[in-house]
């Protein structure tokens, strides 16, 4: 089959909900300025609890029960498997951030309306899984200045790191297509794009991790640091807050290389003294904010520069091996077998994403020495 071609009904929301099944809880929505993803995490399941009388009836009867992603990780788990992992950190802020969303909702529109909202329904664990649907389905449309939607059925398309096709409004059809970028014969299964995304932020979303080796968009968040006992401490600190940065930050090593900021804030960390006056033009180049971008040339620094990557870098896979060699030999006991399944999976998981990270890393070191 040559290049496929499909289309879609329009999206169930964004531009605005148009239509809620339940109108007077449509109405109370509409009347506070509440964003898209709450909006449509509400939608969602005011739609689901209506059941046959909801027009999306059988698209809900389809979706997960409990979506993939770390929204359904408990502390606990988060803490134990991704101990090594940057992901951990972005893991607790999104559930705060939903447990947030979902109290203020609570607070500021279902408390005033409870004949509305009851309890037993619009409750958190109702909003986790709405939100889960989210994160795993949502969809940014182009061609509607990014808009996100949910598009039934075109959703329960995989993902593949590979390929280059993603599901877009026509505004000639009025409907959504998804054009792919490569032939399929009769029978293939057919992929999307989910975006470039690195293994680890596939996991928190989606629940998954490809194969190690298999994606070209890896990255892995770097944490880099200054030096509190560097007697040019305050001074650099100063020039980094300057331009936005602070005394710790992140840069994403990909597997492909590491951005020049990193160089530049590597090259901060290891100034000596008598270089103060270039200290604001390394926090320029580290923050990235520079209408042009300066060469980074400091011969001198080069090699003090790498070594403090290459450092940063062993101590980072130090903390991956030890997660990996500690996973391996510890034997949990679980009360049940669906206990039992769910800890194997999400451990496996984890060891994935960890093997994938450090990989990376690896790869940096070996490019650095
Ligand atoms: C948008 S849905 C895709 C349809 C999904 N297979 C279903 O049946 O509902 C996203 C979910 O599909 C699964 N998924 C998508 N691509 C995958 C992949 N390459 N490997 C493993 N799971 C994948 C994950 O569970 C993810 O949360």
């Amino acid at each position: 089959m040559e290049r496929s071609c499909s289309s879609c009904p329009r999206p169930s929301s964004s531009p605005p909900i148009r239509e809620w099944s339940n109108r007077e809880v449509g109405d109370v929505m509409k009347r506070y300025s509440v964003p898209d993803w709450p909006l449509l995490a509400t939608y969602l399941i005011s739609e689901a609890s209506l059941e046959g009388s909801s027009k999306w009836r059988s698209y809900i009867d389809a979706l997960p029960r409990q979506p993939y992603s770390l929204l359904y990780w408990t502390r606990t788990e988060i803490d134990a498997y991704l101990v090594a992992s940057p992901i951990r950190e972005r893991a607790i802020s999104r559930i705060g951030d939903v447990i947030g969303t979902y109290n203020d909702l609570r607070d500021r529109i279902f408390s005033k309306y409870p004949d509305l909202f009851p309890e037993k329904v619009y409750n958190m664990e109702n909003f986790r899984w709405s939100f889960g649907i989210l994160f795993s389905r949502l969809v940014r449309l182009e061609s509607m200045d990014g808009k996100v939607a949910l598009v039934p059925w075109a959703d329960m398309l995989n993902h593949s790191p590979e390929v280059d096709a993603f599901l877009d409004y026509d505004k000639s059809s009025q409907g959504i297509v998804f054009t792919t970028d490569r032939s399929y014969q009769p029978g293939e299964q057919v992929f999307i794009s989910y975006g470039k995304k690195s293994s680890g932020e596939l996991l928190l979303s989606y629940g998954f991790v490809p194969k190690e080796g298999t994606n070209p968009n890896d990255s892995v968040e770097f944490l880099v640091s200054l030096n509190k006992s560097d007697e040019c401490y305050k001074e650099k600190l100063q020039a980094l807050k300057k331009h936005g940065l602070s005394e710790s930050e992140s840069f994403p090593l990909r597997v492909t290389g590491w951005p020049v900021e990193l160089m530049a804030y590597a090259f901060l960390v290891v100034s000596p003294p008598e270089m103060i006056q270039r200290f604001e033009e390394m926090a320029v180049a580290a923050s990235n904010k520079g209408s042009s971008k300066p060469a980074l040339n400091y011969p001198e620094l080069d090699e003090q520069a790498l070594q403090f990557i290459l450092d940063c870098c062993e101590s980072s896979i130090k903390k991956y091996t030890k997660y990996l060699e500690g996973a391996k030999g510890s034997a949990e006991v679980s009360i049940n077998t669906k206990q039992a399944n769910r800890t194997l999976l999400l451990k496996q998981l984890a060891r994935d994403l960890c093997i994938s990270e450090r990989r990376i890393l690896y790869r940096s070191q070996y490019d650095i020495a």
